[in-house]
């Protein structure tokens, strides 16, 4: 007869499956269990194998009832959710099909090709369309909700494998314009009156289209200023509204099917993409944000430096935002760059403190600064747009990140453990001693890789130089590739060693760690021999911003 034995609160009984401890009957009695971040712990064990395989069988049968006591509310839940959602869910579900049929062929296509080349099926295809290339494509495909989903996965590497994760930085927001006819029926529409009593002109060709929204510049009537309207996409929150029902029904018959996943609240998890999806449709949230960063560059005194488009609440809606039109170019274009300003370092340090200072002196950051959303403006000021994801920092969590910070600098593997453990929530005890040995391991193998690599790429590149004209262009770009790829490589292994240590980061440590990402690839471009966490003049510090504000 196999052997039954209990561990951390799941049964492994024959057969392999796992039952995870949620209710155990002796006879009558109940057996406590007590829940915590890691998941179920139990205070008892059955060395009897006997008794532990009538225990086995009790759970079995409470599992059973828990399910069965659970099903009508799962049914009622995914009725309720297929009302709500109405007829805007079979439209969906023909988009779906369509969407699965076109990257479908293209993995046929590829995959018959590989099939008769010598070096066999190329492992990014073996998967089929799970695998993570396939799926980016496919999400990329199904629009607005999965690309949105699919940021998220590249922004949440403690909650999916580092495959994806990776994958997934590389999910691009483009989309196909709407006519200008329709968007001039929702201004009608949402500004309720006719738009030449509000606009001068609107150019019919957008500046942007991504997913969600399109952007027309514009000039207000009256004052004659220039303005960009920013217009949610007609029909884009049936789709979110559909699409994210869905997402929440899979979620839920996922998890009562495998009840282990509500562990790590695959539901709850949903629910949060729900909420922020939400919120990134309602334009009156976005506006909030912007005035609350410019109130933050008043409060300040660092209007000269930096600013944020004026936000015209008087055409302005849940579906319209109507602001100020800025103009520069993105922080990646050093070309343009160097002929506005004699010291684009100057203008990344700018960058850099303004962003570092609202991180607490504003009620929320800019958690999305990619070079379209930063831009060096004409008159030489810092330029932040889209403010469609901010994220919000307790005291708490910045103080050990500051630590953090300050120790991936100096390297200092003992403070920077000390400083993540103090992030990551826990009950355990971790031992810091061997959690600092870990990371100095990841820190230095990822320096021996980079110096592989730079060897590779230095050959690469000579090729590269022989075959283009703008060699520093092909230089420049190619060294971005390598330098973000290791940094993502570094982060995905920081948080897997930290996992392993049973920490559990905050979200708002991965949108940190991603925009800080972001500025290091601007630092490589602008500022090259800058250390962007050591130098004097960047203040990162909270006990450094009030006394020695180094803004220039
Ligand atoms: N105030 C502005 N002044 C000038 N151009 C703007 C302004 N706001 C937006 N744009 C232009 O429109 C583009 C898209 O705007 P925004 O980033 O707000 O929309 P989005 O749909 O959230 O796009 P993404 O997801 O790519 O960031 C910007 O990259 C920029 O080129």
């Amino acid at each position: 007869m196999s052997s039954v034995s209990v561990f951390r609160g799941f049964l492994h009984v024959p057969h392999q499956i796992q039952l995870p401890v949620t209710r155990i009957f002796i006879g009558s009695k109940k057996l406590d269990y007590r829940s915590n971040s890691n998941g179920l712990r139990l205070y008892a064990r059955y060395s009897d194998s006997q008794s532990a395989q009538t225990q086995a069988q009790d759970l079995f049968t409470s599992r059973l009832q828990d399910s069965i006591e659970n099903l009508p509310k799962l049914v009622e839940d995914i009725v309720q959710t297929s009302i709500n959602t109405g007829p805007r869910g079979a439209l969906r579900l023909a988009q779906g099909v369509q969407a699965v049929i076109g990257v479908g062929s293209e993995w046929l296509t590829e995959f018959s090709q590989s099939r008769n080349s010598p070096s066999g099926i190329p492992s990014q295809l073996q998967l089929g369309l799970v695998s993570p290339l396939y799926l980016r494509k496919l999400f990329e495909r199904l629009g607005a909700t999965y690309i949105k989903l699919g940021q998220f996965i590249a922004s949440a590497p403690t909650l999916f494998p580092p495959e994806y994760v990776q994958e997934f930085q590389y999910c691009f927001d483009k989309a196909p314009a709407v006519p200008f006819d329709e968007i001039k029926s929702i201004l009608r529409e949402e500004l309720a009156g006719p738009i030449d009593s509000i606009y001068e002109y609107i150019d019919p060709t957008p500046l942007a289209s991504a997913s969600i929204a399109q952007v027309h510049a514009a000039r207000l009537k009256g004052s004659q200023a220039d303005v960009v309207i920013k217009v949610l996409k007609p029909g884009i929150e049936d789709v979110l509204v559909a699409d994210l029902n869905f997402i929440y029904v899979v979620a839920r018959i996922v998890e009562f099917l495998n009840p282990e996943l509500s562990r790590a609240s695959l539901v709850a998890i949903v629910n949060d993409i729900r909420a922020s999806m939400l919120e990134e449709v309602d334009f009156k949230k976005e506006a909030a944000n912007i005035e609350a960063f410019r109130g933050y560059l008043e409060s300040m005194g660092l209007t000269r430096q930096a600013t944020a488009p004026r936000v015209y609440r008087e055409c302005s809606t849940k579906k319209v935002l109507t602001m100020e039109r800025l103009y520069g170019v993105p922080l990646t274009d050093l070309d343009s760059i160097s002929s506005l300003v004699s010291s684009p370092e100057t203008s990344l340090i700018t960058a850099l403190n303004v962003w570092f200072g609202s991180l607490l002196a504003c009620e929320s950051f800019h958690a999305d600064v990619h070079a379209g959303n930063l831009w060096l403006l004409r008159d030489g000021r810092i330029g932040f747009l889209d403010f469609g994801i901010v994220g919000r920092i307790s005291p708490k969590t910045w103080g050990a990140m500051e630590v953090f910070l300050g120790s991936l600098a100096t390297e200092e593997y003992d403070s920077m453990a000390s400083a993540l453990i103090e992030m990551g929530a826990t009950n355990t005890d971790v031992d810091s001693r061997a959690f600092a040995k870990d990371l100095e391991k990841i820190f230095s193998s990822i320096q021996a890789c980079i110096h592989m690599f730079w060897l590779d790429l230095d050959t690469e590149l000579v090729v590269a130089t022989a075959t283009r004209a703008s060699t520093n262009v092909t230089a420049v770009s190619a060294n971005l590739v390598v330098d973000e790829r290791q940094m993502n490589a570094l982060f995905l292994d920081l948080v897997r060693v930290s996992e392993s240590y049973g920490l559990k980061f905050p979200r708002e440590f991965a949108l940190l760690m991603k925009q800080l990402l972001y500025f290091d690839r601007y630092t490589r471009l602008l500022a090259p021999n800058m250390n962007m966490l050591q130098d004097q003049r960047i203040t990162i510090a909270s006990n450094r911003r009030t006394s020695n504000r180094n803004i220039y």
